[in-house]
């Protein structure tokens, strides 16, 4: 009886009854998600899962170039999921690794879904903490977990979340598993019923945070919308020239995502 219980909460027909696949329709959207992650992780795959579209995915890297969105619905909230370039880290340069950046960084979406290798988390987790630094609502997607087990690998992922601060979700997403429990998680994190407390690294001196403070109320004067103005400031110290070359020419301003295109 147990069995026939468990069965009936992973079955396909159940779940229907929480998510709607709404493909490109993105009218009238309560929440915004972004897919974040390496390349290759899975993302596409999580966006096709969630959004009935069929996004390009394949076995090697760089197959996302652009920006893609679809939406769907669950619980009765509607969210516009956009699918991105894989990046390594929020400091690179590609063209389409920067797509990846800006919309993590000015798009303010309000859950960030990063997606993991399960297999290789070690070097995913560059990225995650970058995201995390950034934003207060993130879900990890703990991707590939099938992979991992084969490769006799054990992931412990409350322990990784309770340190992280965010959800964990093992999923293997291209047979369709966790996609239930991310939903919830995505749902939980969106409405603010899973508080998240981003793990933070905290080794910057005094010297370093008061000028930190300063160049960013300055940014903030200088560009009103602009998002995530205290990553501006850090990399602004750290002499990245084209960070320091879009505040000159004023472009910087131009990445803050307008609301009504969002
Ligand atoms: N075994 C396994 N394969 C997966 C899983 N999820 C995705 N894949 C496969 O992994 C490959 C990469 O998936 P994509 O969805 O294209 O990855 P992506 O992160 O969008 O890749 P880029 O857009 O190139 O950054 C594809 O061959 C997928 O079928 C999973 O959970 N397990
Ligand atoms: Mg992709």
């Amino acid at each position: 009886m147990k069995d026939i219980n468990k069965d009936c909460v992973n079955c396909p027909a159940h779940n229907i009854n929480n998510l709607v696949k709404l493909g490109v329709d993105m009218k009238n959207f309560d929440f915004v998600v972004a897919l974040a992650g390496n390349p290759n992780v899975g993302k596409s795959t999580v966006f096709n899962a969630l959004t009935g579209l069929k996004q390009h995915t394949g076995n090697w890297p760089g197959k996302t170039v652009g920006r893609a969105e679809g939406a769907f619905m669950y619980n009765n909230k509607r969210y516009k999921i956009v699918d991105l370039p894989g990046t390594y880290s929020l400091l690179s340069t590609s063209v389409d690794e920067e797509i990846a950046r800006d919309f993590i960084l000015f798009g303010q979406p309000d859950v960030t879904i990063i997606v993991v290798d399960a297999s290789t988390l070690e070097r995913n987790l560059n990225l995650t903490l970058q995201v995390l630094e950034i934003t207060d609502r993130a879900v990890l997607c703990l991707n590939l977990i099938d992979e991992a087990e084969r490769h006799n690998l054990k992931i412990d992922d409350r322990l990784l979340s309770k340190e992280l601060g965010i959800p964990v979700i093992p999923c293997a997403a291209r047979q369709g598993i966790g996609i239930p429990e991310l939903l919830k998680s995505i749902h939980q994190v969106a409405n603010r019923e899973f508080i998240c407390k981003p793990y933070r690294m905290t080794n910057t001196t005094k010297n370093i945070s008061k000028a930190v403070e300063d160049l960013n109320d300055r940014l903030k004067k200088e560009f009103p919308k602009l998002s995530n103005t205290r990553w501006i400031a850090l990399r602004l110290l750290e002499g990245d020239q084209s960070i320091i070359d879009a505040i000159k020419t004023g472009e910087i301003g131009n990445l803050t995502i307008p609301e009504n295109e969002n």
